[in-house]
């Protein structure tokens, strides 16, 4: 059995009481512990951001460097890093290097990303200039679906922008993040990052405690809006980025067999585990069967199995009750008029393995397409004309990503236009998440962005100073 440590103010913390299991969702075993954060020590990580706050935020060059050190060391454990992260998350071995390569993308943008000033007039014709200063120590919470680059779209522009952060990885999804914060230690002053472990409340004491100025949380809606409501009572800023249940529209000029791989792709990536993934493809009647029938050709091809075999394109799910959740949605919408055209249920097998599931789903309400359901099941639904499926496509409470379907360019263009969302793509979903780029949810898919200058300004309170003489 693997014990990892928390990092706190610069210390490796591996003896502190109560542990808490990591299993591997391939096996369905426990393979690892990490500590259990208490109140104490939460106050000790709290105490560490704050005193180093000061220097950190004065040091604008050693803040760059530090960034860039902390993607040189990602790269370096790139090997070992995927590999655990494959054992506590269930993705396959190629997306875990994925989400390590991309992690070391986030710093090294942030750490060459200038903090804008700007000059300008005050009303009595003297020279000001408005900068962006940071917020103190920020709380940062991240989810079990992307551990590491999730966290790592906090850590780097709060860091960047002269905060200092307490982070808290979700308790499926400990040990990359903890290994990562291990192998940085020597690389950030004492107190600048600290990583606590831990199961809730944890999460809900580092919102409500007195020191964070700032929380960023990555989660479901349904913690973000607990997360809203106790970080209006301190009075903090927050950035929320929230769930999602992405439509896909494909109009009737669209190609099924030619958009099938990557219509296929971007529902059951990390399997569809994303908060930006397909979760409900509306499909033009003409050509729904025959879309159907690419879908599932591809569902039946696809290799599932354990993520540490090279040979795996889809994983397990990440969690017991994320397992759960997908299972009751699947025989809901079977209840009530879908059809499973391939998959349907879990797999007879130790872990937590669901059947990459294709569902014709009738018109109408159906909890599966009108819920975000995160997981390997993908409903069709037809629709007739176009202004039916963008109303069905803007329905709902959820709006972060989108996309439209068609060999027609222009009027692919126009219909994703009018859909209400943090970006639209067309004949490709959600695949310009770069750290230039920002992201964010509208309606209950999030509050603020993350990424580029955005991103950075999320962490930051303008001041207007007078202009130094030239
Ligand atoms: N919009 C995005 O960028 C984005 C990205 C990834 C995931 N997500 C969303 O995340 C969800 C899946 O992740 P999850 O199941 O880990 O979400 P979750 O909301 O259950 O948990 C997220 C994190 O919040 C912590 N937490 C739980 N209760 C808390 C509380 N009261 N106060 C503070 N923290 C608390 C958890 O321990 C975890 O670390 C999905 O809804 C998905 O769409 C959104
Ligand atoms: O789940 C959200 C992250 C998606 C991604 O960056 O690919």
């Amino acid at each position: 059995m693997d014990s990892h440590a928390m990092t706190i103010d610069g210390r490796a913390d591996t003896d502190s009481g109560a542990a808490l299991d990591v299993a591997n969702p391939a096996t369905g075993e426990v393979f690892a512990q990490v500590p259990q954060c208490d109140r104490q020590q939460l106050d000790e990580a709290c105490a560490a951001a704050e005193r180093a706050y000061r220097p950190w935020r004065a040091d604008d060059a050693g803040r760059r460097r530090a960034l860039s050190r902390m993607a040189d060391v990602l790269e370096r454990a790139a090997t070992s890093l995927a590999r655990m992260l494959t054992q506590e998350q269930g993705k396959p071995l190629a997306e875990a290097r994925t989400e390590i390569a991309r992690s070391a993308l986030w710093l090294r943008y942030y750490a060459d990303l200038d903090i804008p000033r700007e000059v300008t007039s005050n009303d009595a014709g003297d020279r000001v200039e408005i900068v962006r200063r940071p917020l103190g120590v920020v709380a940062a919470i991240a989810p079990w679906n992307f551990p590491l680059l999730l966290a790592v779209r906090k850590i780097a522009p709060a860091l960047r922008a002269g905060n200092t952060v307490v982070l808290k990885p979700s308790p499926y999804t400990p040990l990359t993040t903890l290994a990562f914060g291990a192998l940085v230690r020597d690389d950030l002053p004492p107190g600048v990052l600290n990583i606590v472990s831990g199961p809730e409340p944890l999460g809900a004491w580092l919102v409500s405690h007195p020191v964070p100025r700032k929380v960023s949380f990555t989660g479901s809606t349904a913690t973000g809006m607990k997360v809203a409501a106790a970080a209006a009572t301190g009075l903090k800023h927050i950035t929320l980025e929230l769930g999602g249940n992405d439509p896909a529209i494909v109009l009737p000029d669209a190609d099924p067999d030619h958009i099938a791989d990557s219509l296929f792709w971007s529902a059951f990536r990390n399997n569809g585990q994303v908060c930006a993934a397909v979760k409900r493809v509306y499909a033009h009647e003409r050509i729904q069967g025959r879309l159907l029938d690419a879908l599932t050709a591809r569902a039946r091809a696809v290799r599932v199995g354990d993520g540490l075999d090279e040979t795996t394109e889809l994983g397990p799910l990440s969690n017991p009750p994320q397992l759960g959740r997908v299972h009751e949605l699947v025989k809901d919408a079977l209840a009530h008029g879908a059809t499973a055209v391939t998959g349907g249920r879990p797999l007879h097998q130790p872990g937590y393995f669901f059947a990459p599931t294709i569902l014709s789903a009738p018109p109408g309400a159906l909890r599966i397409v009108d819920e975000e359901q995160f997981g390997p099941a993908l409903p069709v639904v037809p629709y007739q004309d176009l202004e039916e499926a963008i109303f069905l496509a803007n329905a709902g409470e959820y709006g972060l990503t989108a996309s439209v379907w068609s060999s027609d360019g222009d009027r692919a263009a126009k219909a994703a236009s009018a859909l209400e969302c943090g970006q639209v793509t067309v004949n490709a979903h959600a695949t310009s998440i770069c750290p230039s780029l920002p992201f964010g949810g509208h309606k209950r898919s999030g509050i603020g962005v993350e990424n580029g200058p955005w991103g950075l300004h999320e962490f930051t309170g303008l001041q207007v100073l007078p202009c130094p003489a030239a």
